[in-house]
């Protein structure tokens, strides 16, 4: 199954917890990554007195199911150093799953397709580099939409 994850961060080594996402992603043996976006520098969104963050969306494709991969995800954001304190603040990395394989899922633990991506230029932006395609839950291409929030590409990273 194909899915998408943003991921993104900002406090200590943006960069490193970045990559440290991917090769923990990678490592494990149910899941491939296939395309990862560049990294972008944006603005913070929804709370906006926090450094700025650094993000990026990957593709994978895996045979774990909603729910484990969500597991999965929550123990690599445990284990470099996520604290769930404030809502929407700051922290070192966060792992969303915006898709699953065009499937809606919506329970307490999960909701795919994530519900708040279309507002969130720091979502769109990466995800219409590697997706231009992408079909949002309003039924738009994600190439026809523009999110809240500034972004910068970084280049030489
Ligand atoms: N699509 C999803 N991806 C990741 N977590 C999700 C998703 N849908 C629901 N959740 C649940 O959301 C809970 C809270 O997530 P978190 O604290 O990371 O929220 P947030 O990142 O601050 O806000 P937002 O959800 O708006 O990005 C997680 O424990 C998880 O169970
Ligand atoms: N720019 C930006 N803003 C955010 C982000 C994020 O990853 N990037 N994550 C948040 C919590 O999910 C809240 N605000």
């Amino acid at each position: 199954m194909k899915a998408y994850l943003s991921i993104g961060g900002n406090l200590g080594d943006h960069k490193k917890n970045l990559l440290e996402v991917s090769r923990r992603l990678s490592e494990h043996p149910q899941i491939k990554l296939k395309k990862q976006s560049s990294i972008y520098e944006t603005e913070p969104w929804g709370k906006l007195d926090q450094p700025n963050f650094w993000n990026q969306v990957l593709e994978i494709e895996t045979d774990l199911a909603p729910l484990e991969l969500l597991g999965i995800c929550q123990q690599i954001e445990n284990d470099l150093g996520r604290k769930r304190i404030i809502h929407w603040g700051p922290r070192t990395v966060d792992i969303d799953i915006l898709s699953y394989d065009n499937r809606v899922w919506n329970d307490e633990r999960l909701t795919i397709p994530h519900p708040r991506m279309e507002e969130r230029e720091f979502v769109l932006a990466p995800l219409r580099e590697i997706a231009p395609q992408f079909i949002l839950p309003s039924g738009h291409q994600v190439q026809d939409v523009k999110g809240h929030g500034e972004v910068y590409l970084l280049k030489n990273i």
